[in-house]
């Protein structure tokens, strides 16, 4: 029998965001059933609500691949051909993932799957995306060059493992400081108000039918996803299912991240008096293959059609103000499972979310609110916005859209703006020409060690890679670095009287500004190098000498500063002396890349320059950096501190003997207590004006502020 009219159109509407009638299928089959032959509801707003329901279940595939294609899926409805362009699911961590099995030591040695795992398709680079972020502002951070030289091992275990994603955080405490370095800042947000600025803040999770379709109370307790029967498609069936896609506020689990969960006695947290924009978007980016043994993900190559199929949840009936998209965004990991929900009025704005078991209501434009305790529907909003603004929306809960271990939310207690645009990346990706491959094959025996088992760190003989480190490990048993490796770091960084710096007979910064006649190098630092184990050893993942590779494991927050210097990081938790907190994780560019894009100012550098005096000339593809400003990870909202900030950032050699890429980790200097803003010093000159990227006006109200010193400067002391 030839599908209705309405099924044809369903199908046909679909296609032209990219989705298969063989996808569509099942899931229109579902909402009729959920909605009774409701066709209205599933019409409306352009198939917004199909729409999202296959997004949901795609994401839920993606969190279970068991489950594969529905049953329904194999049916068949004879009407038009199969659709084709499916929509591509967005990129996903890999890294931890991956290797927590391959770091056993059964893993085959020379398995591709294990080389593969650091490889990453990468994301596509947009234009457009690079003007979401034109009002931040670029300055190159502190560059990290040094040496390598590590200090004894220790001990092993993990520091907290909060999420129960991973384990092994830990502790690290460095005290750097210097001056006259190549610094790399991220950028930053100005106080908010980017003219392409998406204020979006949905915890979109479940998308809803409008309330005006769909009186609340009518509405039952909502599941994600509903098992679909097995039954022939037809438009005629009568179900009285939960609806897809809708979601029952009170089904959300309340969110207990940061309060009263903090490990220290000091905290005088409390929750954000008002809800926060969050938005959280799915679904768009590019999907990760991976590709050879190479490691290399190219943001440039990678098309960027996908996020085009989103579009179709909002409304093209757009009013001011109304910049709320309301996806159904589904879960990413089991992390996910308990969250918070915000409503979203009729029109579109966000009108509440869940804290601590109850709504705060917000912001409503036509002043209708539904605060029935949790009542209301989550509904989507209406304005369309492109698939680079959709790819960049924020979730409050968590910035990071499950990139990470942990979630990382954000909030705002000053004024409704949310976090600037950009992709979060919880690994660095290659943006086009940087030269970054590592493979099994290059990385001998001597440079790591395969007949480790278990914990390095317990290992009464020092392995390979302790040998590398010079005999020692970077690391304690506890998971933090080791007080002398540590505060040999800081001084190297801070103190003029240990700080090296290195000169290349011809310096990639100055080659970039002008092949003519290139000025001499103004010096690199000289850096501690760590030495971390890795896939070619037989140690485990949990080896104590593998810290910084299992990414993301304390308690943070991404805060607007209340004193004009956009957004910052902060602990929630007490975070000991030598703590590893997180790494810089950006675009892989080029010195050349990199200029090219200081020329219109939206870059957030950081130098991979450890090694430029060392190693000769660094030709144009090994001399590296990384750009945050629009794939980037939580370390772009760590603010600038003169000399004493709390952070350090330490070169990390994981996959790669190579020295022109290595990992920028960034460690306590001390002790850090719960809400502590977290700060490094980027390493800014203040008076360099030929410096590549902008700098700013230092607020960093350190007593060694550089900027300070400026004449110049308000700060000025006289
Ligand atoms: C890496 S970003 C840090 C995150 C940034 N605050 C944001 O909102 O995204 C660097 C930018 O933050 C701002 N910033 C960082 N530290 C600062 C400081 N000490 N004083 C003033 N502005 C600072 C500057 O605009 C700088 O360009």
């Amino acid at each position: 029998m030839a599908p209705k009219p309405r099924v044809v159109q369903a199908f046909r509407s679909m296609k032209e965001i990219g989705i298969s009638e063989e996808k569509v299928k099942p899931v229109l089959k579902k909402l009729l059933m959920l909605y009774d032959k409701n066709w209205e509801l599933i019409e409306s707003e352009n198939y917004r609500v199909l729409a999202d329901a296959i997004f949901e279940e795609e994401d839920s595939k993606v969190s279970d691949p068991k489950k594969g294609k529905t049953c329904d899926q194999e049916e068949s409805i004879d009407d038009e051909g199969p659709m084709t362009d499916e929509f591509v699911r967005p990129l996903k961590r890999t890294r931890l993932k991956t290797q927590e099995g391959l770091a056993s030591s059964s893993h085959p040695i020379g398995s591709s799957d294990v080389a593969e795992t650091f490889l990453k398709e990468p994301k596509v680079e947009d234009e457009l995306l690079k003007s979401n972020v034109g009002n931040m502002r670029a300055e190159i951070m502190p560059a990290s060059p040094g040496p390598v030289s590590i200090q004894h091992p220790s001990s092993v275990p993990a520091l907290s493992d909060h999420s129960g994603r991973d384990k092994g955080k830990q502790i690290v405490e460095p005290t750097p400081n210097y001056k006259g370095k190549e610094p790399m800042s991220p950028h930053v947000p100005s106080k908010g108000t980017g003219p392409e600025r998406v204020s979006v803040a949905l915890r979109i999770k479940d998308l809803a039918p409008e309330p005006s379709i769909i009186p609340n109370k009518c509405v039952p307790a909502t599941h994600a996803l509903i098992i679909p029967k097995e039954e022939p498609f037809t438009d005629d069936i009568q179900q009285d299912e939960v609806p897809i896609a809708v979601i029952h506020p009170d089904s959300l689990s309340r969110r207990d991240f940061p309060v009263g969960d903090f490990s220290t006695e000091e905290s005088n947290w409390q929750e954000p008096p008002e809800s926060l924009h969050a938005a959280e978007i799915a679904g768009a980016g590019a999907s990760a293959s991976v590709s050879e043994m190479h490691t290399s993900c190219e943001l440039a190559t990678v098309p960027d059609e996908i996020p085009s199929a989103l579009e179709i949840a909002s409304s093209p009936s757009r009013e001011e103000g109304n910049e709320m998209l309301a996806l159904d965004v589904s879960k990413k990991s089991p992390a996910r499972d308990a969250r918070d929900a915000e409503k979203i009025e009729g029109n579109g704005c966000v009108v509440g979310r869940l804290l601590n078991g109850s709504f705060n209501n917000h912001c409503s434009a036509n002043g209708s609110v539904d605060d029935a305790g949790g009542e209301g529907l989550v509904v989507a909003p209406q304005r369309q916005l492109t698939p680079n603004e959709l790819r960049c929306l924020h979730d409050a809960n968590d910035i990071t859209k499950g990139e990470e271990n942990v979630e990382i939310p954000w909030v705002n207690e000053t004024n409704k703006e949310s976090p600037l645009s950009f992709q979060y990346i919880s690994e660095n990706l290659v943006f086009q020409n940087a030269c970054v491959s590592f493979s099994l094959f290059r990385i001998g025996d001597e440079r790591c060690c395969p007949t480790c088992l278990g914990d390095c760190l317990l290992s009464q003989k020092p392995c390979a890679c302790a040998c590398q480190a010079g005999g020692n490990f970077a690391y304690t048993p506890a998971g933090i670095i080791k007080e002398d490796f540590l505060e040999e770091c800081i001084s190297m960084t801070r103190d003029p009287q240990k700080q090296c710096l290195l000169n290349c007979t011809e310096c990639p910064l100055e080659r970039s500004k002008t092949d003519d006649f290139p000025e001499p190098c103004k010096g690199h630092l000289k850096r501690k190098v760590i030495k971390e184990c890795w896939s070619k050893c037989g140690c485990n993942k949990q080896c104590g000498n593998r810290v910084v590779q299992r990414g993301v494991n304390c308690k943070l927050q991404v805060f607007l500063t209340p004193d004009g210097r956009g957004w910052g990081l902060r602990t929630l938790e007490k975070l000991p002396k030598g703590a590893f907190v997180c790494e810089f994780v950006g675009e892989i560019l080029t010195i050349s890349e990199l200029y090219a894009r200081n020329r219109e100012k939206h870059t957030s550098p950081v130098l991979l320059d450890a090694y430029w005096g060392l190693k000769g000339v660094p030709k144009d593809e090994k001399a590296l950096c990384l750009d945050a400003t629009c794939y980037g990870n939580v370390a772009r909202f760590i603010n600038h501190r003169c000399l004493d900030a709390n952070l350090i950032e330490i070169p990390v050699e994981v996959e790669t003997p190579d020295l022109h890429y290595y990992h920028l980790a960034f460690f306590t200097t001390r002790d850090v207590h719960a809400l502590e803003e977290l700060t490094w010093d980027y390493g800014i000159d203040f008076d360099d004006l030929d410096h590549p990227v902008k700098t700013f006006q230092c607020r960093c109200g350190s007593k060694f502020c550089r900027n300070m010193k400026r004449p110049t400067s308000k700060y000025f002391e006289k």
